[in-house]
């Protein structure tokens, strides 16, 4: 018996995305296709500018840049169709599809506390699937999700400001307020870009432990693919705005065809590159290629 695939959580064909600078439409993403399995993960990779912030928040729904313009072929969540192409000032929530950004400081609200702020989430999320949430159940689960991205201190971080906290637990707590409402799919932009090496580590591991545990995908927007290797299952290269490359991450070197994912994939640090004085640039790679080619014409 042939096993079905499962229809797709998310599916997109051919976006385009253009934002209007002095009267003129400059593309940002061009022809996008791509289709997301629940609980799949899938990195967006590509050099600054590539289009995969634009991408990923027109994907979630935060893409609220005026001068953007919008238009697809189809858009689809959890079965249903997405409105993407009407700009809305301010973001519009999909429920089931949750969004972690680069920098927890801007995201979260600087005036409330971390409390405050993951309360309100859970209750309006109650509201919406229509479950009765009183004040002690609520504050349970609020301290509850503090724990679960390790925040154990979770008293003093319910009391806390934004600013009182570290980058680590700020993103953290950005991490709580984006799973409390048990997403479908979970968007992170960046999400390890503010921090360290070590705690970048430890922030992507759980955000992949805690998405598996409750079968959410997951869309993670980057430009490490190194990092991402280790964490997604799939990865979509982006280039000036294009797909180039949309490959399985396990077998990323055998069948990635692009040059510009052989360039990014050759600057990945590894235990061969410690010998080298420097380690190559996307640049230096391209220049590489480009010599190869004229000698061997
Ligand atoms: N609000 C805006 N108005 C005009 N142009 C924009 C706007 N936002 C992004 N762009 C342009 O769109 C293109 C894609 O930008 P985008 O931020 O999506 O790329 P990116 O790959 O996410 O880069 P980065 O990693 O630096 O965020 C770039 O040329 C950028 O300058």
């Amino acid at each position: 018996m042939t096993q079905l695939s499962p229809a797709p959580l998310l599916s997109f064909d051919n976006v385009n995305i253009s934002y209007r600078v002095h009267g003129v439409d400059v593309t940002a993403v061009s022809g996008v296709s791509f289709d997301l399995a629940p609980g799949d993960r899938m990195a967006i990779v590509g050099e600054s500018g590539s289009g995969k912030s634009t991408l990923s928040m027109a994907v979630a729904g935060f893409l609220s840049a005026p001068n953007a313009t919008v238009t697809h072929d189809r858009a689809m969540f959890d079965g249903k169709p997405l409105d993407r192409t009407v700009i809305h000032r301010v973001a519009r929530r999909t429920p089931g599809l949750s969004m972690v950004f680069q920098d927890a400081m801007t995201s979260l609200d600087p005036v409330w506390s971390v409390g405050s702020q993951l309360l309100n989430v859970l209750r309006s999320e109650a509201r919406r699937a229509g479950r009765r949430l009183s004040p002690a159940t609520a504050r349970a689960e609020a301290h509850l999700w503090l724990s679960r991205v390790g925040l154990t201190d979770s008293d003093r971080v319910m009391k806390a400001r934004p600013f009182e906290l570290s980058g680590g637990m700020r993103q953290r707590v950005m991490l709580a307020i984006a799973l409390c409402g048990k997403p479908r799919l979970l968007v992170a932009d960046e999400p390890t870009s503010a921090l360290d090496a070590a705690l970048s580590r430890e922030v992507m591991e759980l955000m992949v432990q805690l998405t598996e545990e409750s079968g959410a995908a997951l869309i993670i927007v980057t430009h490490d693919i190194g990092l991402c290797l280790d964490y997604a299952h799939r990865v979509l290269v982006m280039s000036k705005g294009r797909v180039v490359d949309d490959v399985d991450a396990g077998a990323i070197e055998s069948t990635a065809t692009d040059p510009y994912t052989i360039g990014l994939l050759a600057c990945v640090p590894t235990l061969d590159s410690v010998h080298l004085a420097e380690l190559p640039t996307l640049e230096a790679v391209r220049r590489r290629a480009i010599a190869e080619e004229r000698l061997a014409s």
